[in-house]
């Protein structure tokens, strides 16, 4: 026997007698007891993993009870428990986190289960019209059976209990369908990564895999994965969830409140925290298990289309009702029995009416389209994080967008360093002073938020931060030759102010541990550390005390590098004077020493001159809103072709975030139609923006990344969040991630979300085309002959084309690129009725008067006229209508323009389900006659039916034409 299979026979065995001496295993499943196995056999041999209960310690952290944490010996003690290491983190191998797996559980939450297809059966039964048919197909199968005997008469009935049943279906599959696709998003939306130690170095990994024993580094941005304490970190704020749903932020601190729930989102300073509960153990755990239910997210354009198929449902039984009372009335049977014979063939004829009146297919067509444009977004980039966000997408009129990441590149380059007043360049002969020099690599590499990942490679190291602080650092590794890690080793940080949008500034104090000196190290935007400062270093090294001219000249070096496009950044620093032991807690903000500037280059992304350009065309308006200087933020906005090369800050087209906000709300309103720059702006103004955007009713869409940003990505129309450099918290506030930073994704979105509209638009009018007209045909032959001309079967076979294939057709229609041209974003209030919807209407009309004329000619002179059998004309009124609506799908399609076959053959779905339609038609009627009622046509007839139907081309044609001829 080979060991593998010895070893299952062995616990094989073991589980046998197991279960044996544990009756209550044996009722599960036998495969379930054998997997069972190897935790009680691992859990003999080295008894309990963990020396602690997860119980106590969920209720620690969730009842922040420093007494308990005091009785287990604090976090150091507690570390040693659960066999981790505060600086390397736990292993991380396999057999460790499964250990940690099976004591402590894994981080994630139980779901409930998803409501299964029978579910959306029912509630689809359940809707008054699917009764009312049922029990009106039931009555007929009733009736056939007593007329004609089980054996003959049973046909008609099941037949048209079967197209009842295929609305309910089709109905029941397009929620289903919804209802996954929601569960996905909300899954997608819980998934976020973490930075945790293991091994020694820093590893990013999905939140669900953090164990307990995890150490999690934290950064402002970020969403905590678990329960956890904390025992590093400087000025650490979060905002703490709270099980009744309320947030409120609160101080962590390492010794007198480390305990930071899971859900609570950093909101500044940095930290580490060792990880102590993990999942359904966690208070956030339990509320998302109760939530995981798929949130109901309808789109407004589903919710406006389930109430009208429903409402057009009902006025179908209303007029079916009537149908039925004038057919029975104008019969004049007196004989009972004859009396039930017409009653049968006029419930017929009334649930034909009703069935191809109902538009199932409209809320199945928006639920499609949707799908798709989820799962095509993905593919381009962009994670659709809330449903509706995909219809507002088309209609966005503005989209405001910050610079840095999104117009331009990720990477950034320093390109300038000016120590002191004069610029270095380096085929200089590096004669720059080396203390000033020394402090500012020591600034660059202490005064800041970024980690390094992996294990520290000196001349390369991976940095994990934001495009400016990475560019920072490299360039102290790589043009100065700094060495983190002795910079690390050299000196301790006692004090930390991080970085964010609102300040502008880092800054830290640390001492150093071998002089016993303490320096505060200041870096951030260059006026704002400017009046922080009395001297400066020049190029020589020394320090001058900074006078009026000297400032001056400061100052105009910091607008020349501006105006050149660099995002600039100043340097400071101060000793302070090491009181005898006295711990140094805030960092001093005055009598600086300026060390010099750093001039950072950010490209524009390849592509975006052109969507910019792209956006104006489409209408669509593109604000920049940086927090840059507002000499940076003219350059690059001229560059990406945001400003003309004419436009200057004095045009209004470009403020001052200090002056936007100094606006009064008037003001505001009437100045913002012209404002394309903002400049310095910070967090808040954001939110303004989209306020004030939100009065004068005019979508807009808001990409942003802080953590600050995300009130105002919360409130615009459509918020979204950057996929790479963007924070945990932005992406929880967001409608939309873009997955790769860049503003091509977000006109990418704009160009679906338009296409959303245009593909529903497109099946509105295909499928009210035949509704009307089959609607119309009907009502008409059963009024004057007391029948509908179509048999049931091709009736359902009508009401299968009409409701699922044209939806599933025209869903999948990839977006044409005029949707950007010279159009109007989509305007949701008048959707249906707005100037590019007159073309849909008259088409419509257009269509259905020729569809019924032609029909209806067919149905009242074959017979007399042609010299037809009643059958044979029957047939062919049959086949003609259902060429007319493959015919006119094609005209659809491309809505707009003359060429109906242009990019055809592009649209493989679309050609499929055409073919197969016409396939089945041929079948009906030249293979399954019996079957089908229908009678043999020859090629004479068949090319009568083509030519009849080709005619909704040349209506089509000469609507586009006319329409063409009078804008
Ligand atoms: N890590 C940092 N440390 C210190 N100062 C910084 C840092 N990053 C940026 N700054 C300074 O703060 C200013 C604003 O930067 P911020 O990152 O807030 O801009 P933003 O609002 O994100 O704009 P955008 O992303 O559009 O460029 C910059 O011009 C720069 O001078
Ligand atoms: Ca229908």
């Amino acid at each position: 026997m080979s060991s593998r299979a010895r070893q299952r026979w062995h616990m094989a065995r073991k589980a046998i007698n197991l279960s044996s001496r544990n009756r209550k295993l044996l009722l599960r499943s036998l495969s379930h007891v054998i997997l069972d196995v190897p935790d009680a056999a691992e859990d003999e041999n080295q008894v309990p993993s963990f020396n602690i209960n997860p119980k106590l310690l969920a209720d620690m952290v969730n009842g922040k009870s420093l007494e308990f944490l005091n009785r287990e010996g604090r976090v150091e003690k507690l570390t040693t428990t659960l066999e981790s290491n505060l600086s390397i983190g736990i292993s991380g191998d396999e057999d460790d986190l499964l250990k940690r797996k099976r004591h402590f559980g894994s981080n994630t939450y139980k779901r409930l289960p998803p409501k299964n297809f029978l579910f959306f059966v029912l509630e689809a039964l359940k809707r008054m019209t699917s009764i009312v048919l049922l029990v009106c197909a039931l009555i007929s199968l009733g009736f056939g059976i007593y007329e004609h005997g089980l054996k003959h008469g049973w046909f008609d009935g099941v037949t048209n209990i079967v197209a009842v049943l295929f609305v309910v279906v089709v109905s029941a599959t397009s929620s289903f369908g919804f209802s996954k696709r929601l569960q996905q998003l909300s899954y997608e939306r819980t998934v976020f990564k973490v930075v945790v130690v293991r091994g020694g170095s820093h590893r990013e990994v999905p939140a669900f895999e953090v164990v307990v024993g995890d150490v999690v580094s934290l950064q402002v941005g970020d969403q905590l994965p678990a329960d956890g304490l904390l025992f590093k970190g400087f000025c650490l704020k979060v905002e703490e969830f709270v099980l009744t749903g309320e947030s409120n932020t609160v101080e962590v601190t390492v010794r007198d409140h480390p305990f930071l729930l899971s859900g609570s989102k950093v909101i500044d300073g940095y930290g580490s925290m060792l990880v102590t509960s993990v999942g359904m153990n966690t208070g956030w755990g339990s509320m998302m298990s109760a939530m995981s239910r798929e949130p109901d997210d309808h789109t407004p354009l589903q919710v406006q289309f389930h109430s009208l198929a429903s409402r057009i449902g009902k006025v179908g039984l209303v007029v079916a009702m009537i149908v039925f009372l004038v057919l029975f009335f104008n019969s004049g049977e007196t004989k009972l029995l004859d009396m039930f014979k017409t009653i049968a063939i006029f419930i017929n004829s009334a649930i034909a009416v009703v069935e191809l009146a109902i538009p199932e297919g409209l809320p199945l067509a928006v639920t499609l389209t949707l799908s798709n444009f989820v799962q095509q977004m993905k593919k381009e980039n962009v994670m659709t994080r809330k449903l509706s966000a995909c219809e507002r997408m088309g209609e966005v009129a503005t989209i405001c967008t910050n610079k840095t990441g999104t117009l331009t590149v990720n990477e950034m380059k320093v390109v300038e360093f000016w120590p002191g007043r004069e610029s270095v360049s380096y085929d200089d002969d590096g004669s720059i002073a080396r203390k000033a020099l020394e402090l500012l690599n020591e600034g660059a590499i202490l005064n800041t938020s970024s980690f390094v990942r992996g294990l520290i490679s000196e001349s390369d190291p991976e940095i994990c931060s934001s495009p400016t602080e990475k560019q920072i650092i490299a360039w102290a590794v790589s043009e100065n030759c700094t060495r983190i890690s002795e910079i690390k080793r050299n000196c301790e940080v006692i004090c930390v102010e991080a970085f964010d949008s609102e300040k502008k500034r880092s800054g830290v104090l640390i001492r150093k541990r071998e002089k016993k000196e303490i320096h505060t190290h200041w870096k951030g935007a260059p006026e704002l550390i400017l009046v922080m400062c009395s001297h400066f270093y020049d190029k020589n090294g020394e320090v001058k005390f900074m006078t009026e001219g000297d400032r001056k000249q400061l100052e105009d070096i910091i607008t020349g590098m501006a105006t050149r496009g660099r995002r600039c950044i100043a340097f400071a620093h101060k000793r302070v004077r090491e009181d005898s032991g006295q711990v140094c807690s805030n960092l001093q903000e005055n009598e600086l020493t300026l060390l010099g500037f750093l001039g950072l280059d950010n490209q524009c992304r390849e592509g975006v001159r052109e969507a910019v350009k792209l956006c104006e065309a489409a209408g669509v308006k593109v604000i920049m809103v940086t927090g840059d200087h507002v000499h940076t933020a003219i350059a690059v906005a001229k560059q990406c072709g945001i400003l003309n090369p004419q436009e200057d800050q004095y045009d209004g087209v470009v403020v001052d975030g200090a002056k936007f906000r100094s606006y009064s709300e008037r003001e505001r309103m009437e100045k913002i139609n012209g404002i394309k720059v903002i400049a310095r702006s910070s967090p808040d103004d954001k939110r303004l923006l989209v306020k004030s955007m939100k009065q004068r009713h005019s979508p807009m869409a808001l990409v942003g990344h802080g953590v600050l940003d995300a009130s105002a990505l919360h409130e615009a129309d459509i918020g979204i969040a950057k996929g790479i450099h963007g924070s945990e918290v932005a992406k929880e506030s967001s409608d939309m991630i873009i997955l790769d930073d860049s503003f091509l994704s977000v006109v990418n979105s704009v160009r679906r979300g338009r296409s959303v509209y245009n593909n529903i638009g497109k099946f509105i009018q295909f499928q009210l085309t035949v509704n009307v007209a089959a609607f119309v045909l009907n009502f008409i032959a059963a009024v004057s002959f007391g029948q509908v001309p179509l048999s049931a079967i091709q009736l359902l076979w009508v009401n299968v084309i009409v409701d699922t294939l044209g939806a599933l057709a025209l869903a999948r229609e990839p977006p044409s690129d005029d949707l950007m041209l010279s159009r109007p974003p989509v305007n949701q209030s008048e959707l249906l009725m707005d100037s590019s919807s007159t073309l849909m209407w008259t088409n419509l009309a257009a269509e259905v008067l020729y569809q019924v004329i032609a029909l209806l000619t067919l149905l009242f002179k074959g017979t007399s006229v042609f010299g037809l059998t009643e059958n044979v004309t029957h047939t062919l009124l049959f086949n003609t209508f259902v060429l007319c609506q493959v015919f006119n799908l094609v005209n659809v399609r491309v809505m707009d323009k003359k060429k109906i076959f242009e990019g055809l053959k592009k649209s493989k779905m679309f050609l499929v389900l055409f073919m197969i339609t016409i396939l089945v038609q041929v079948i009906l009627v030249e293979v399954i006659n019996k079957v089908a009622g229908t009678e043999k046509l020859d090629w004479k007839q068949w090319i009568t039916c083509i030519s009849l139907a080709a005619g909704s081309w040349v209506v089509g044609l000469v609507v586009k034409w006319t329409h063409e001829k009078t804008t």
